[in-house]
């Protein structure tokens, strides 16, 4: 099963999984795995999702064996990261990690817990499923690109950069941000005589705020999905070198990372949309994995990257219903 719900909309939606059609697909961060969603996007109503009621009780894996990653080990591997992205002279790396969350005997309402992230992320897009004894919930508002079948206008974003709401940017941010913005410009300006490209803003997200610049670029519709592979990972998740990232990343991240940091396509009537999957867990019926992870660069302080990830985890964390 499937529920999701699109950025500003209150309508929600579910996948039945009847037909041939794929309008839902999950792509894990290493491309290796695709969990297809097929059938019809129809939709459903709160009190439906409500009586349905999915606690974590009723689903099938118990957490495998596994270590959390505690703060000061995270902050030493940092420490060597830096070493690494300093040495390769990298404009920045993005390291995670996974939060720990035992239910410690009250299982949780994960039909509750989807809703509560529909409600205090009214401009991201917002999923739940089970499939494949797996299930991950997310709600994040990053845009990895956004095709209109009408107009063929392809818009994305560069979103990168952390502080608490009430902070102030630092260069420290400003210059995090600016590798995603230059390597999206790279790839459209390849497939487009016209990109247009925003000033940087705020972007608002519950307790933080990101750097955001946006494109709109007019392209052809052939040429979508391979934007699109070139685009996915951006330095926003990973870093450049895109594969030297990549395997920096698979050497100093101590588990797999899944869905996280991969992408969510959900195709319609009217377009198609690339969502990055951040902000998101994986439920099993005894805990659940909270992924977080940041841009690292030169500059970092371990410290407060830690601090960072904690904030991150809290988007997901705060809104967990423990019934
Ligand atoms: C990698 C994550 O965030 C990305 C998106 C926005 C800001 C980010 C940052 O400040 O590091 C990351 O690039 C995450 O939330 O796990």
């Amino acid at each position: 099963m499937l529920y999701f719900r699109f950025p500003f909309s209150e309508d929600y939606n579910f996948v039945d999984e009847n037909l041939d059609k794929n309008p839902v697909s999950f792509h894990s961060f290493d491309n290796l795995e695709i969990l297809d969603f097929s059938g019809e996007i129809e939709s459903i109503s709160k009190d439906e999702i409500l009586s349905a009621e999915i606690l974590s009780d009723s689903l099938s894996s118990k957490l495998p064996l596994f270590e959390e990653e505690q703060q000061s080990d995270y902050q030493q591997k940092l420490l060597k990261v830096i070493d690494f992205i300093k040495e390769n002279d990298l404009s920045k790396l993005v390291i995670s990690r996974r939060k720990l969350v035992k239910y410690e005997g009250s299982p949780i309402n994960l039909s509750r817990t989807f809703l509560n992230l529909c409600k205090a992320y009214p401009n991201a897009f917002v999923y739940f499923f089970i499939k494949d004894e797996k299930c991950w919930l997310g709600a994040f508002s990053e845009l990895l690109g956004k095709f209109n079948k009408k107009t063929s206008e392809f818009e994305t974003m560069s979103l990168a950069g952390t502080i608490p709401v009430h902070e102030s940017w630092t260069s420290k941010e400003i210059e995090e941000q600016k590798p995603v913005t230059d390597f999206i410009k790279n790839i459209l300006n390849a497939y487009s005589e016209k990109v247009e490209l925003s000033e940087t803003y705020d972007h608002l997200s519950g307790n933080i705020k990101h750097l955001r610049n946006d494109f709109k670029a007019q392209i052809v519709r052939e040429d979508v999905e391979k934007i699109i592979s070139e685009l996915h990972p951006t330095p926003a998740v990973c870093g450049i070198p895109k594969d030297f990232c990549r395997k920096a990343i698979g050497k100093f991240e101590k588990d797999p990372r899944n869905f996280y940091a991969g992408y969510i396509r959900v195709e319609n009537d009217d377009f198609v949309q690339y969502f990055v999957n951040l902000r998101c867990a994986e439920f099993f019926q005894d805990a659940a994995l909270i992924y977080v992870g940041g841009g690292i660069t030169a500059e970092s302080s371990p410290e407060k990257e830690w601090r960072e990830t904690e904030l991150k985890a809290e988007a997901v964390l705060k809104n967990i219903d423990f019934s």
